[in-house]
């Protein structure tokens, strides 16, 4: 691989790092802010206008796309190409070509959400634990997992499940008698474990059931790992909604997504080893 093309050696490289999720994509320039939007599903203009804006802005070397929403990566792909940028592929391919973690003892490697890649080398970095869990409580809820070796991190693999809002919806609409409850209203103080109303029993169960199920998942990761030498980080929308007390030292970072496509995205430009849209 040869030394990085950086047209202007005085210059840092900067690069736009996309998070296409099913909800809300996230957009970092380099700098302190991210950008948040609803994904436009079912609008590729909306999307082609997003990263016009973005590229307008700002003159970057290269973009960096995790996305989970392949439709739209289509759409990005395109915008990219048409600006004579560099696309480069935060996903898993990516990762172990840049040798940033081994996915191969990985057997389900073939789909795994690039999200989730972007999410546990963002929590991998700058770790020296033996072990690193990163939970994303978004529209699902993800976790991933990887372990320290002589050859550096090598993930394990995690667990899927409805985000929160799923609870909260489902019930609603697969039932005639039963609301929507929308998570974010639950007044914590005002919900009772044993419900009152019909809202305040799904909001109980939503109060009480979904961190039960997030402390059960991470105990029994940890269990599997062997190890109190974990980090564990937390991001998406509802992370903030649980007290984690199952592990009272988790880490907290909204951008851990964005960051780690980022991450993927400098040095995919360092290492000159980007796909550039050939
Ligand atoms: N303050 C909050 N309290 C409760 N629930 C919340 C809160 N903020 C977000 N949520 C819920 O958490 C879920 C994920 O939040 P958000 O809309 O920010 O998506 P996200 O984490 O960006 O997801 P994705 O990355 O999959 O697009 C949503 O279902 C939302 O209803
Ligand atoms: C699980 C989601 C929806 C979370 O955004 C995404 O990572 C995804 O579509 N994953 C594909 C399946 C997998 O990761 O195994
Ligand atoms: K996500």
């Amino acid at each position: 691989m040869s030394e990085s093309s950086n047209p202007d050696p005085v210059r840092a490289p900067r690069v736009l790092a996309i998070d296409l999720s099913n909800q809300q994509i996230k957009l970092s320039g380099g700098g302190e802010g991210v950008g948040r939007c609803p994904t436009p599903k079912q609008d590729p203009a909306a999307m082609r206008g997003l990263v016009e804006s973005w590229l307008f802005e700002t003159r970057y070397d290269a973009v960096a796309v995790a996305s989970v929403v392949p439709d739209l990566k289509q759409v990005v792909e395109r915008v990219v190409k048409i600006h004579g940028l560099p696309l480069i592929e935060a996903n898993h391919e990516t990762a172990s070509a840049l040798g940033m973690m081994d996915f191969s003892h990985y057997a389900g490697v073939a789909t795994l959400g690039d999200d989730r890649v972007a999410n546990i080398i963002a929590a991998c970095d700058g770790a020296e634990n033996e072990a690193v869990v990163a939970f994303d409580l978004g529209t699902a809820t993800t976790v991933d997992v990887a372990v320290f070796t002589d050859e550096g991190y090598r993930y394990l693999g995690g667990s899927i499940a409805p985000g929160v809002n799923a609870l909260g919806t489902y019930l609603g609409t697969m039932t005639s008698q039963l609301p929507t409850v929308d998570p974010a209203e639950i007044d914590d103080a005002e919900t009772p474990a044993i419900g009152t109303s019909t809202r305040g029993a799904i909001s109980a169960a939503l109060l009480y059931g979904y961190p039960g199920m997030i402390a059960g998942i991470l105990e029994a990761t940890l269990a599997e790992l062997a190890t109190d030498n974990v980090r564990v980080v937390v991001t998406g929308g509802a992370a903030d909604l649980f007290c984690w007390d199952a592990w009272p030292e988790a880490e907290r970072d909204p951008s851990l997504t964005v960051r780690g496509v980022e991450l993927l995205g400098m040095a995919g430009i360092r290492m000159d080893a980007v796909s550039v849209n050939d």
